[in-house]
């Protein structure tokens, strides 16, 4: 587990992305994870395209890498608890089984994140029956994570029922503490609410999982403009690598270090990879984390 100290990860999704399987499919997992260790990073999340625990851990272990979770879509509301506690328990059995240390859930009834519409003015909303209906549901999911050693840490997103700072808070303030962690977004609160402080300052006691991703402003503003949908923003290049875009990391890192965070920051940063060449930007974003944020930390503690 990771409890000790700050582990910095790169998620598989600049390479291959699970919201559209279509692209970067020639990159196959040892070119992924191989380019990874080029960039100098310690872990990654487990992507669509991944094979089963066995074949993972071996490749994993050749490279010394370490895996962090693994994203879980939800469907609580629309087919309740007992529906989607099986195919859970699968998901956690598999992550217990390749060490990981999260499983990342999102709710995905009424969500538009794969849908053809604008994301910008159709996220759904939950009625009270609804929020309470998700909210004891991931309480279970959480008892079940813990029973495989995970925490269960949700991941506010765009487009979704839990995509607001006041969405965020309303589930935490629903949720048991001990079950119930929060995986922090910086690229999807940015999008929503136009500020990334917000919800860290509020929930760092429940944040046990960063996501370190960038948006690039004027690609927002015109897709908000347009009526893009989720896919057609990141396609046009609306999220990018820390140190790429408009969001200034060394705030939320500072916070978090100031309030103990110990755990995984993942740098994530979905675009087009026939675009943005995949290791090109992981090596940038390895840049500015060692330069403007890990250099920066060792000088002031001088
Ligand atoms: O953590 C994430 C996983 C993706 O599948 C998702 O669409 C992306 O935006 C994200 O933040
Ligand atoms: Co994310």
């Amino acid at each position: 587990m990771s409890e000790e100290r700050i582990l910095w990860g790169i998620s598989p999704i600049g390479w291959r992305n699970d919201d559209i399987p279509e692209i970067g499919k020639e990159n196959t997992l040892s070119h992924v994870l191989s380019d990874i260790v080029v960039a100098r990073f310690e872990g990654t999340e487990v992507g669509g395209f991944f094979p089963d625990a066995a074949a993972l851990n071996k490749e994993l272990q050749l490279r010394n890498l370490k895996i962090a979770g693994r994203w879980f879509s939800s469907y609580l509301i629309r087919d309740g608890l007992e529906a989607v506690v099986k195919a859970f328990q699968q998901h956690c059995e598999y992550l217990s089984l390749v060490c990981a240390d999260v499983a990342i859930v999102s709710e995905q009834t009424y969500s538009v994140q794969g849908h053809s519409v604008d994301v910008f003015s159709n996220k759904p909303h939950f009625t009270d029956d609804e929020w309470e209906q998700l909210c004891l549901g991931l309480n279970e999911l959480g008892r079940i994570a813990q029973r495989y050693g995970l925490r269960l840490v949700y991941h506010h997103h765009l487009g979704t029922g839990v995509q607001t700072g006041e969405e965020v808070d309303w589930l935490m303030a629903n949720t048991d503490p001990a079950l119930v962690h929060l995986l922090y977004d910086t690229g999807h609160i940015f999008v929503s609410d136009g500020d990334y402080m917000s919800v860290l300052t509020k929930h760092v006691s429940r944040i046990k999982h960063v996501h370190f991703k960038d948006v690039r402003r004027h690609v927002m503003e015109q897709c908000r403009k347009e009526g893009s949908s989720f896919m057609q923003s990141f396609l046009r290049g609306m999220f990018t690598v820390p140190g790429d875009g408009c969001i200034d990391f060394t705030e939320p890192y500072q916070f978090l270090l100031g309030a103990g965070y110990r755990g995984w920051i993942l740098v994530e940063a979905e675009q087009d990879p026939t675009v943005a060449h995949p290791l090109e930007y992981a090596l940038k974003a390895r840049k500015y984390v060692d330069e403007r944020l890990l250099a920066v930390t060792q000088l002031s503690a001088k």
